[in-house]
Order: C-alpha cells, then structure tokens, then sequence
C-alpha cells in the first residue's frame, strides 16, 4: 500500500511532455512506464491498453492525467510524476494550468520532422511558467532522423548545445533510461509550506459516470486528507473528500497528499463546473487565505448552431449536450430558433477544434445526424447612441446606425519551408492578417507571426493554409484582444424571405464574395420548383448579388413508360417521404441536405451523404 505522505518533497519530480502533435508523446509516455515498472512488459499490450478499452466501453474516465512512476538513480528511490497536458491550442489555458503543476518539461521533436508550431506555442508556455526545459529528439530509429540537424535546430531555439538535446525513441525505448535519469538530475523538486493551510491547484476534472467528478490535484502548502472537508476557492462551495489517491497506473487510494504531490480526488459533485481548472482546493475548516493564481473562468471564443436534421430529435439533442457539459466546463448553449432549420440550440465553443469534437461526440456517442451552421465569433458592437450589443449570432446583427463593430484577433504563428513563404503571405494578406515578424529556424525554415482576425482564421484558414504550403506548415494560435474593423452583415434571401441559417457578419470588402458564392451554391442545390425562385444576397436592404432557380415541375414518373402501377405508386410514394423532410422557406421546398451542402466550407456537402 502506497503511503503518499510518506514522499518527502525532496524526492519528487513533476514534469510533463510537451510536444507537435504526432511527435511521439503517448508512445514515449508508454515506455516510460514500461521501464519504471509500473506496467510490466507482458501487461503493457495485453492488459494495459485492453484496461483502456473497457475503459472507453463503459464510459469509465479515469485516465491517466498524472502517473506516478518510482525511478530508482544511484539507489536514491524518486517519485516522477508525469503529467499529462491537452495538445491543442483551443485548451491553451488547461495546458497552461497542466504546466503549473510541474517543475520541468520534456520538450519532444520528432528527429524526422525538425520543431513545429505546437512546439514553439508550448515551449512558450513552458517558459511563462519558469519550468526546466529538457530538449529530446524522438523517433531517432527512423531512417529519415535527422538528429544532427535537429539537434542544432532545437538548440539555437532553447539556448543550449545541441549536445544537451536527448536522443531517444519512444518505439524501441533507445535514450530513454538517461532521459528518466536526467528528470532527477536536472528538474528541481516541489517546494511549498508544509505546515501552512492546505492550497492544490487543480489541473484537470473528469466526469466518471461511476464516481462523479474526478478531480486531478497538484498539492502546493499544507495536506489534504481523506474525509475532511475542502472547499473550493473560487465559488466558495465545500464538499467531503471521500476518496484521495495517486494513480500509478490504477488509482490507489490513500492517506492523503503532501507538498509537491500530484493525484486524484473524489467528493462526489456531479459537475466539472463544481470542479474547475485552475480553481484552488483548500481545507474548509482552516481556509488559506490566497487562492493560486491564475485562475480563468473557460471563454466561449466560436459560436455555432446546432440542428438535429430530423426536428423531432430536438429533446434528445438537449438531453446529450447537458450530458456533455457533465464533462466539459468550456461547453456553452442556449435554445436557439430559426426558420430554415427549426429548433436548435446556439453552442460556444473554444474553437474550431472543440466545436469538431463536441459534435462529433454528439453524433456518434448519441447517435444523433446535426446540421452545424458556420462558424462565427463574437463582436461587440456599439451603437449611434451609445448601446452596446454583444454579436454572439449573425441573425442578431442589429440594424440602424452603427458606431463601430469590434472583433476579437489571434497571434498566429506558421512554420513552413521557405519556399512558401510568399504563399503564406499571400494567403495572411488575403485574410486581413498584419505580419508582426518573421524568424529562420534553420536556413530553410521559417517561423511567421501574424496577427489575424480570429473570424478569418476559424473560416478556412488553416484548410487554405496546408493546401498552399502541400502540407508542411504548421498552424498555432493564441487571443490577442480585439479591434474596431468595417464589417457587415450579409444576409440571403430565397423568394424574399431571409433564410437566417446563412446571414453572415464579413468584412465589407468581402461582403459581395460571400453574397455570391452563396447564392451560386444555392442555385446548384436548391431543386427547382414549380415557379421561379430568386436568391438574393443584401446589406441591409441593398441587394448585392441575385440569381435565380428556374421554374420546373420534377415529374418523377418521366422514366416510367407502360403500365406498372406498383412501381409508379413506390416512386410517388418515395416523393411523398422526400417532401415530408424539406424545409419550407416561404414556399420554397429545401432539402435539408442543400442546407448541409451550402454550411460546409467546400460546399461539397461531406456530411449530406450520411444516412
Ligand atoms: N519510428 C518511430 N515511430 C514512433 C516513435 N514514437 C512514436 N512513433 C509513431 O508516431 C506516431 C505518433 O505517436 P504518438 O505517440 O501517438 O504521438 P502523440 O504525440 O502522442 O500524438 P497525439 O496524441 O496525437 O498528439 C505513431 O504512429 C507512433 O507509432 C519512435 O520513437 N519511432
């Protein structure tokens, strides 16, 4: 039985990996618990990463967010903890609070691919948090490795010789030994109050449909201990620990947790929100009188509507998303109309990657078939007289005089081959993007930085981005405030009635674009109809693009020459059960798949064709 208290500070080392994605974190990650023996080589496949599975059947969360490991280096016996951080810049801030809880970090590059743009963001991350940096290159078994190369690379960018950079790879476990050495040698170990009131920043929650939330601690000052009360800084509730423990690579439960020690707890709250990174945990009977800084409440950034296509699965949608929220603090909605698409419900997202998992989660762990609507940010927009608005819904752009529009802008940062640089620019200078200065990494590798609007960028960007450069560059990007910008609202009308699903707050230059490519894929995907429909695009009441969808009757029985009545009856039939899903606008019979056709960004409607 593992006694945590029994861990002086001394002999703990927290760190984390940080890395591009696809660099080789989770396989490094894996033989690092191989070789400290926390899973056995036999276990590692067999058993360990089946656990995962059953894990994932059952809807059972408790993953391995902190792993303590025993790491024995000239028979003084250590505790690593290897905490795990979220990849993706649309949970900077979770990363950020992951990095808090650690002293150090393994900075991983992949000896193949050289430093990408995740690998700048999260370095940069790292810094702001002062940890100890250990520079490694990955996949050094890979006939393309380029390690030397890397190496320099690596080196020019931290600051240190390129014979400070770790070789390893994570597949045959070659460096991986000396790696774990060098965590003890070089990454300070915690320091905090023992004796002063307890502080543990949490790091992560996750809802487990078992044991409510799980809560991922890394205790500052003082102890926490089973059955007492703790109180959460921010919100001031307080709640009983029933369960406080380490996992390794179980969860074992424990007497409690010290200075510098990382685990789990559990009270029993239903709610990530009663739970939330960032927040201190404290003793509710003897309260610290700071909370740790840094805590955020999560940000909407990117809006989006969300429709069942089949409008009588509205109640499921509502049931999946307040499960969802269960497990994912960030996770925004309101009930949402609109005529073209029915009931719904407006979602706020961190981003664009957020938004993609969210609803896929909704269609495959729910079963459900969406319509997304494109994606918009935020504007705050300031009246004639004064008023302000907060824009969270193009349909909600107001008329009359308007003052100024403000939107919210990103820090981008690109890395690419040289070669493109002139692609890059073009496509930056295309999307109103300001360049704020431009790097060699290496003499054929570049690092841009821009600053871009965050609606250009959640648009198509990164698509144009990998398209223009064949794939090489690589993306990042962080808030950086807002500013006062000339846009508009376009909205499309069909027969003259406005079909919100496609309103869209744009630039003003790019107002005629939007409006035309909009009504031109209407065109090919609206069925003709029995008169003549007109689709407009307009600025307020000035029309800025028209087509029209020429009248036509689809008799479905043109083929059907002779007398087979059976046949005739099932086409008719089928028509009938087709007419049944359109939409009605005005009188105009949509599809909803021309809905679905029209949102997505290519227009090629990628998920009209999933029945
Ligand atoms: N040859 C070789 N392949 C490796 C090595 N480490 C990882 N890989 C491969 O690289 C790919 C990505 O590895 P992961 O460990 O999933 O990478 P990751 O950084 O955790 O990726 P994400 O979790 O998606 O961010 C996988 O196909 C691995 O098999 C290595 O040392 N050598």
């Amino acid at each position: 039985m593992l006694q945590p208290h029994a861990t002086p500070p001394e002999a703990i080392r927290n760190f984390c990996i940080i890395a591009h994605i696809d660099h080789g974190k989770s396989t490094l990650a894996d033989r690092m618990l191989q070789i400290t023996g926390v899973v056995d080589e036999r276990a590692m496949r067999a058993q360990y990463l089946d656990r995962m599975d059953i894990e994932r059947e059952r809807g059972i969360t408790i993953k391995s967010q902190a792993v303590r490991m025993p790491w024995e280096v000239d028979g003084g016996s250590h505790v690593l903890n290897m905490i795990d951080t979220p990849g993706h810049v649309d949970f900077t801030y979770e990363v950020s609070r992951s990095l808090a809880a650690c002293e150090g970090a393994v900075l991983l590059v992949d000896a193949a691919q050289g430093i990408e743009a995740q690998t700048l963001a999260n370095l940069y991350l790292a810094m702001e948090n002062d940890l100890t940096i250990i520079p490694v290159l990955n996949k050094i078994d890979l006939p393309a490795a380029q390690p030397e190369k890397y190496a320099e690379e690596l080196a020019g960018l931290i600051g240190c010789e390129p014979e400070d950079c770790f070789q390893v790879s994570g597949k045959t476990g070659v460096g991986v030994e000396p790696l774990l050495d060098a965590i003890v040698a070089q990454i300070p170990s915690p320091t905090g109050n023992a004796d002063g009131p307890a502080r543990a920043m949490i790091f992560d929650s996750v809802y487990d449909t078992y044991r409510g939330v799980v809560t991922y601690v890394r205790v500052v000052d003082g102890n926490l201990n089973p059955r007492e009360r703790i109180a959460m800084m921010s919100t001031k509730a307080t709640h009983e620990l029933l369960e406080i423990g380490v996992i390794s690579p179980e969860p074992l439960p424990g007497r409690g947790l010290g200075v510098g020690e990382v685990g789990y707890l559990i009270t029993g709250v239903k709610d990530v929100r009663q739970s939330k990174v960032g927040d201190t945990v404290t003793n509710a009977a003897k309260p610290a009188a700071d909370a740790l800084g840094g805590y955020r409440d999560p940000k909407p950034m990117v809006f989006s509507g969300l429709f069942p296509l089949d409008g009588s699965d509205y109640p499921d949608l509502r049931d999946a998303l307040d499960k969802l929220k269960l497990n994912d603090a960030a996770l925004v909605y309101e009930p949402e109309t609109s005529v073209a698409l029915g009931f719904g419900f407006r979602c706020g997202f961190l981003g664009l990657l957020h938004l993609e998992i969210v609803r896929e989660r909704l269609e495959r762990e729910f079963d459900l078939e969406l319509i997304s609507t494109q994606p918009n940010v935020v504007y705050d927009v300031t009246m004639d007289d004064g008023t302000q608005v907060t824009v969270t819904n193009p349909s909600e752009f107001p008329g009359g005089k308007i003052a100024e529009v403000r939107e919210p802008k990103v820090r981008t940062t690109i890395l690419a081959p040289s070669e493109f640089i002139g692609a890059i620019m073009e496509l930056c200078q295309g999307k109103r993007g300001t360049l704020l200065g431009m790097d060699y990494l290496s003499e054929d590798r570049v690092e841009m930085r821009y600053t871009l609007p965050l609606a250009e960028v959640v648009f198509d960007f990164f698509d144009q981005l990998k398209s223009r450069t064949r794939g090489y560059a690589s993306l990042d990007y962080e808030p950086d405030g807002d500013q006062a910008a000339d846009l508009v609202k376009v909205d499309i009308l069909l027969q003259g009635e406005t079909v919100d699903a496609f309103s869209a707050i744009v630039h003003k230059d790019k107002a005629y674009g939007y409006g035309l490519m909009m009504a031109g894929k209407l065109k090919e995907l609206i069925p003709r109809q029995q008169f003549e429909v007109p689709i407009q695009a307009a600025v307020g009441a000035r029309v800025i693009a028209r087509e029209n969808i020429r009248a036509i009757r689809k008799d479905v029985l043109a083929k059907c020459y002779g007398g087979d009545i059976s046949r005739k009856r099932k086409l008719l039939e089928k028509q009938k059960a087709g007419k049944k899903r359109m939409k009605n606008i005005g009188s105009v019979e949509v599809p909803p798949e021309a809905f679905i056709a029209a949102l997505t960004s290519d227009g090629a409607g990628a998920q009209a064709t999933k029945k």
